[in-house]
């Protein structure tokens, strides 16, 4: 799938704009995988840990000299994509997260269970390619991750919209793993069926094609209502289709909600405290947003979102949620998604500069994407209805956080100043004391234990595309 970035938008700015260009030209995250070529790799049937270098050592299926051309051109390749680089610096294993959820809403689960799903063994992959006959197999079975057995009148049916999504995909696999009936709802603008493609054909799982701006009919208990382009330059793509992905299909979620009595929980925003004059920001805050900036479509568009949420539980007595979402990462982000996490990693991986609108003073929090997801299903589960912000409140600013990526990825790459993009936040930290005090919530990854996953699942990425060039 080609993802619509306008490069213009972000840049006269030569990284970002080499950034695009150099991603347009691989593969998506689809890359089928070559059996020979994984033969090629080294390290691929390693477990999902983290391995440093993709160093091709034998091949076969092919002439001896074929395979030592193939094997010199993927290791070419490998160093050119993959510079040298540091080890990550491990955080001390008590650190490491091994344990998310909570108990309380029984979304408890082994980290080791959900990074199967998104770091897989490689020899679990479904999917084979034959480059010969141009032909794609999937000959294995889907073997399905176990779940929960739940007594039908505690297994829920939820929906997802955006469920196809980074954010959503991940809260798919926990609400599955939970042992509840998943539908996803996505029109695959952003989202991709490969981060749910492990649980197609599953019982409880249903991925539909559709759009939230027209209306969808369907029995339900609980709604979490994710569905819009989450990164600027893809909101800002097409900002009318943006403000109308907020709006009305907010409206329909909501109309659904009322009809079938079920609990709806709307993913809103950081942005719709636009650039904050309060610091850091609390829920209470009204925030500082220009309605006709370029930013606009995105935060009044989740600003009316949150309108319209109240106003249906004020007239119509809708059970409702908010959660006002900050900067957050992890695996199944797009690569070429613009925002400067992906941004970062990808560029300290190829060993381009790393690109840093304005003078990088800029401050940002980053949270990982488990810690998110714990927190969206307490505040479902919970009976707290005010928004409620779900952020990680260590902040950075960009330069620092750039220094970061370099210390962990690659040492090697210089970093780059750009011109700043219009009314970019300045300062942005969230206020958790009601995540606390209401929900027993609290983020629990560092910064480096989510890079390290994160790293982990572009190289994946990037391996399978190796293995196309390769074979
Ligand atoms: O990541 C998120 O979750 C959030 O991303 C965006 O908000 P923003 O904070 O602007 O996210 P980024 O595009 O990642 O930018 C963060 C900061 O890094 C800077 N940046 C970004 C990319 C880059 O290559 N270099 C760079 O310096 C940006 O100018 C900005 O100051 C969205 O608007 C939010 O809705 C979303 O919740």
């Amino acid at each position: 799938m080609e993802y619509p970035v306008r490069v213009t938008d972000y840049t006269t700015q030569r990284g970002h704009a080499a950034t695009v260009s150099a991603i347009s030209t691989l593969t998506a995250a689809s890359t089928p995988t070559s059996t020979a070529a994984v033969e090629a790799t080294s390290g691929l049937n390693a477990p999902a840990g983290i391995t440093d270098e993709v160093t091709p050592s034998t091949v076969s299926g092919s002439r001896p000299e074929e395979k030592d051309e193939t094997a010199r051109r993927a290791t070419d390749i490998s160093r050119r994509i993959w510079p040298v680089h540091s080890t990550l610096e491990a955080a001390a294993e008590s650190e490491l997260v091994s344990v998310v959820g909570d108990k309380a809403v029984r979304s408890d689960i082994s980290l080791r269970v959900l990074q199967q799903l998104y770091l897989p063994d490689q020899d679990k992959s479904y999917r084979t390619i034959n480059h010969e006959n141009n032909t794609l197999s999937f000959p294995l079975a889907p073997s399905f991750p176990a779940v929960k057995a739940l007594p039908s009148h505690e297994r829920k049916r939820i929906l997802v919209t955006g469920g196809a999504g980074f954010v959503g995909s991940h809260l798919v696999d926990r609400l599955m793993l939970m042992g509840h009936e998943v539908i996803v709802l996505d029109n695959f603008f952003t989202g991709s069926k490969r981060n749910v493609q492990h649980w197609m054909g599953h019982p409880h799982f249903e991925l539909i094609r559709h759009d939230v701006v027209d209306p969808f009919m369907i029995e339900v208990d609980q709604i979490y209502h994710l569905a819009c382009p989450a990164s600027p330059p893809h909101y800002q793509y097409n900002p009318i289709k943006t403000v109308k992905t907020s709006v009305m299909g907010t409206i329909n979620m909501l109309g659904l909600a009322k009809r079938t009595k079920a609990r709806f929980l709307l993913t809103s925003t950081s942005e719709v405290y636009g650039d904050p004059e309060e610091h850091p920001q609390k829920e209470t805050y009204w925030g500082h947003v220009n309605p006709i900036g370029p930013r606009a479509c995105y935060d009044e568009g989740k600003r009316v979102a949150e309108t319209l949420t109240y106003s249906y539980m004020h007239q119509d007595e809708v059970d409702v949620r908010v959660a006002r979402i900050f900067n957050t990462f992890g695996p199944r982000m797009n690569e070429n998604d613009g925002r400067v996490v992906s941004n970062f990693i990808m560029q300290a991986l190829r060993g381009d500069e790393l690109t840093i609108y304005g003078d990088g003073q800029q401050t940002r929090s980053f949270q990982y994407i488990h810690d998110l997801v714990d927190g969206l299903i307490l505040l479902m589960n919970k009976n707290y209805k005010e928004p409620v912000n779900l952020g990680n409140p260590e902040e950075y600013t960009i330069r620092e956080f750039a220094e970061i990526i370099r210390g962990e990825i690659n040492s090697d790459v210089e970093i780059m100043s750009l011109p700043p993009t219009e009314d970019d936040p300045q300062r942005r930290r969230p206020d958790i004391t009601r995540a606390q005090r209401h929900l027993g919530w609290a983020p629990k990854f560092s910064v480096h234990q989510g890079i390290r996953e994160t790293v982990q699942y572009f190289k994946n990425n990037k391996r399978e595309e190796l293995d196309s060039i390769t074979s």
